[in-house]
């Protein structure tokens, strides 16, 4: 079994649900590009406990309607396989606020920034916008993706890639 870092990723969508928010990184892994709100969970937290207190630290908003959409597998050349677990928020509370880490920006769904996003979300999104439950398999050579795999799942699917 390959090394495996888990992470989680959280996309505030609109009441309308016609925009999303989407965060410009400032720093680290994935700096300059256009993401979800998330990151790594702390010792002894879930990953939903993770997606929640990741979106509250990045964009000061509180999830009070949240659901787990989707599993993400990196398989990278070099370094541990990425397990990301992408959750969408359909009911928050509080301001968004610009963090250390993100600079928030809500984006109109036909009008998303995929040239200064990562490379696979030009594949994935397409399903999470739809409001699919699906797990995406991508192999990475350097940059490029050399394999891709995108199905749809059952919610409860999901359960079995959690740590
Ligand atoms: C190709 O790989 C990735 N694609 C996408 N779409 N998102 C990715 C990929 N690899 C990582 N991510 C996401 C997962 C997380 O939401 C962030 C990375 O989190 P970070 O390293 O910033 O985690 P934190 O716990 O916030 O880190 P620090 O507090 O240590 O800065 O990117």
């Amino acid at each position: 079994m390959p090394d495996q870092h888990y992470y989680t990723v959280v996309f505030p969508f609109s009441t309308d649900r016609k925009r999303v928010l989407l965060g410009l990184k400032k720093r680290g892994m994935g700096e300059g590009l256009w993401n979800g709100f998330g990151g790594k969970p702390e010792p002894g937290e879930t990953m939903d406990q993770c997606a929640i207190r990741e979106l509250q630290e990045e964009s000061s908003l509180t999830a009070t309607a949240m659901d787990r959409v989707a599993v993400l597998i990196m398989r990278l050349e070099s370094g541990p396989e990425r397990v990301i677990f992408v959750y969408t928020v359909t009911g928050f509370s509080g301001d968004v606020c610009e963090s250390d880490e993100m600079r928030p920006r809500w984006f109109d769904l036909e009008n998303l920034p995929y040239s200064q996003a990562y490379t696979e979300a030009r594949i994935w999104w397409p399903y999470m916008l739809a409001g699919r439950t699906f797990v995406a398999d991508f192999t990475f050579n350097d940059d490029s993706i050399v394999r891709q795999e995108c199905r749809e799942v059952q919610q409860q699917d999901l359960d079995t890639y959690l740590p």
